[in-house]
């Protein structure tokens, strides 16, 4: 049976605007932008991963919403599970604290501004299809 480890990435949402952060490492991954996240650990949930996560790399308090349909292949054994979530009130705002050196909040029309690593583009465009176009707020919310 093959491995797999589970990689969460969060379309996180605030004011009707999806962050994107520009990652500053590895040497291949830097200067390209995904959804922030991390590597889900033995026997956590990925909820609870991508709250930890951001967290941890961004300084911001969140809750995972909805489970983007779908899963996108990495770099093996890694996979690209996508979900969406929201700022907790009270939440400070996201600093590129870990893994990142730029931070954007894109509204809809700038989604594809930013030069999203390869492997995320059809996740994020999953994630604007449950969005629908204005994403005022995420599912559920
Ligand atoms: N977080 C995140 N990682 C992604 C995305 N797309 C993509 O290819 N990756 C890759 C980069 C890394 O090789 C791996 C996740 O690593 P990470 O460095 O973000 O995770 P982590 O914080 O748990 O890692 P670590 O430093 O603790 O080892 O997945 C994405 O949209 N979000």
């Amino acid at each position: 049976m093959t491995r797999r480890i589970v990689v969460v990435g969060a379309a996180l949402l605030d004011g009707g605007r999806l962050l994107a952060a520009r990652r500053s490492a590895p040497e291949e991954l830097a200067g390209r932008w995904e959804l922030p996240g991390g590597k889900v650990e033995p026997g956590e949930a990925p909820e609870a991963a991508l709250v930890r996560e951001l967290r941890e790399e961004l300084g911001v308090e969140t809750e995972a919403v909805a489970r983007v349909p779908g899963s996108w292949p990495l770099r093996p054994p890694y996979e690209l599970h996508v979900w969406t979530a929201r700022l907790l009130p009270g939440s400070a705002d996201p600093a590129p604290l870990q893994d990142h050196d730029a931070l954007r909040w894109l509204a809809p029309a700038d989604v594809w501004e930013v030069p999203w690593l390869d492997q995320d583009v059809p996740a994020v465009r999953a994630a604007l299809s449950l969005l629908g176009d204005g994403f005022r707020s995420a599912p559920g919310g």
